[in-house]
């Protein structure tokens, strides 16, 4: 005789939503992970011909815009729809200015027409920082005493991404957390007749994190002196995150980030849950990236599942955007329809 249930009893019974694979692909759509859902970053070097594997972070390379476009048109076959843009230079001089961040001999600038012309359905965003092509390393222009002139910073920084814009970007990603550079930006854009067709993505909460380590390798921007934690947020402060994106959105920021990922899943969860109106981007780092890849290696944890997991938490979060060095291999995973 079939067992009466009340149906307070049978409301919680959660077995029956979730006994195949399609009944659990229901419960998650909000978090699956498309090509759309991912934004790759990548090293662009001076030398159009080589490629200089990172060691700080194993299976991910600097490369020269030649090499570059052969990584790519694999990935773009894959559905890879946008790629984050970082240059790095080694012989072209830094400076207190970071003068090489927009001279005509810049990496960045002198590959964008060509990524332009070969990858006509990519869309192209562009880090704008100060720090890859400072003497001292730091992201922004210094007072003598070695503490950040912010009018100065933002001016240089609007200079940059308006150099981007003109060149080829559709997006100026700024990521040097000085107060006033959406603004700045947005005017320089207006000012060069832009605005209509180039977005701004701010880096808008992003943290003084020890999850930088490897990227610093990558872009050879360690400070010479002291750290960043006169214009990075302090990880504990959930407060200046969120007067941070207010701060962006009324400059008129187009897109919000959040960085890093995954210590920081509640910050983006309140900024989404705020402005719902704003695209999310989540930024896994470095050290996110080491660390997965590091006790994979080790044979502490599974790298599928363990990709997955953070990916999908990612999303759970609030991101619609996860700028990923793993985007390579989840464009294979989703390719081959397999879950990830
Ligand atoms: N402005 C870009 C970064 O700081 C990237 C950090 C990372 O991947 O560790
Ligand atoms: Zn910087
Ligand atoms: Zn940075």
């Amino acid at each position: 005789m079939d067992k009466q249930l009340t149906h307070v009893e049978n409301q919680h019974v959660l077995h029956s939503s979730i006994f195949n694979q399609t009944l659990r692909d229901w419960q998650t759509l909000k978090t699956e992970i498309t090509p759309r859902n991912l934004m790759y970053p990548v090293f662009i070097i001076e030398n159009d011909d080589s490629v200089e594997p990172i060691s700080s972070m194993p299976g991910v390379s600097r490369y020269g815009i030649n090499k570059l476009k052969h990584h790519l048109q694999p990935l773009i076959e894959k559905g890879l729809s946008s790629i984050l843009v970082f240059g790095v230079i080694d012989k072209l001089p830094k400076d207190p200015l970071g003068t090489n961040a927009d001279s005509q001999e810049n990496p960045v600038i002198r590959a964008l027409p060509s990524l332009r012309t070969a990858f006509p359905t990519l869309t192209i965003a562009c880090d704008v920082c100060l720090c890859p092509y400072t003497s001292h390393g730091h992201c922004g222009v210094l007072f003598p005493d070695g503490t950040i002139n912010n009018p100065a910073s933002i001016q240089r920084i609007k200079e940059i991404a308006v150099s981007y814009a003109k060149a080829g970007a559709h997006i100026v990603a700024p990521s040097d957390m000085m107060d006033g550079r959406i603004g700045s930006i947005k005017q320089g854009l207006a000012e060069h007749d832009l605005r209509h067709k180039v977005a701004v993505l701010s880096y808008t909460a992003k943290f003084a994190s020890g999850f930088y380590g490897p990227f610093r390798d990558a872009a050879k921007s360690q400070p010479a002196f002291g750290d960043r934690k006169c214009y990075q947020l302090p990880p504990g402060s959930t407060g200046l995150a969120l007067r941070a994106a207010k701060r962006d959105v009324a400059e008129g920021a187009d897109m919000l980030m959040v960085k890093p990922g995954l210590s920081y899943l509640d910050i983006m969860k309140q900024v989404k849950e705020k402005y719902p109106e704003y695209p999310m981007f989540v930024y896994q780092v470095s050290g996110e990236y080491a660390m997965i890849y590091h006790a994979a290696k080790a044979g502490a944890l599974d790298f599928r599942s363990a990709l997955s997991e953070v990916m999908v938490s990612l999303r759970r979060a609030g991101a619609d955007v996860i700028i990923s060095y793993f985007t390579p291999v989840v464009l294979d995973w989703i390719q081959l329809k397999s879950k990830i």
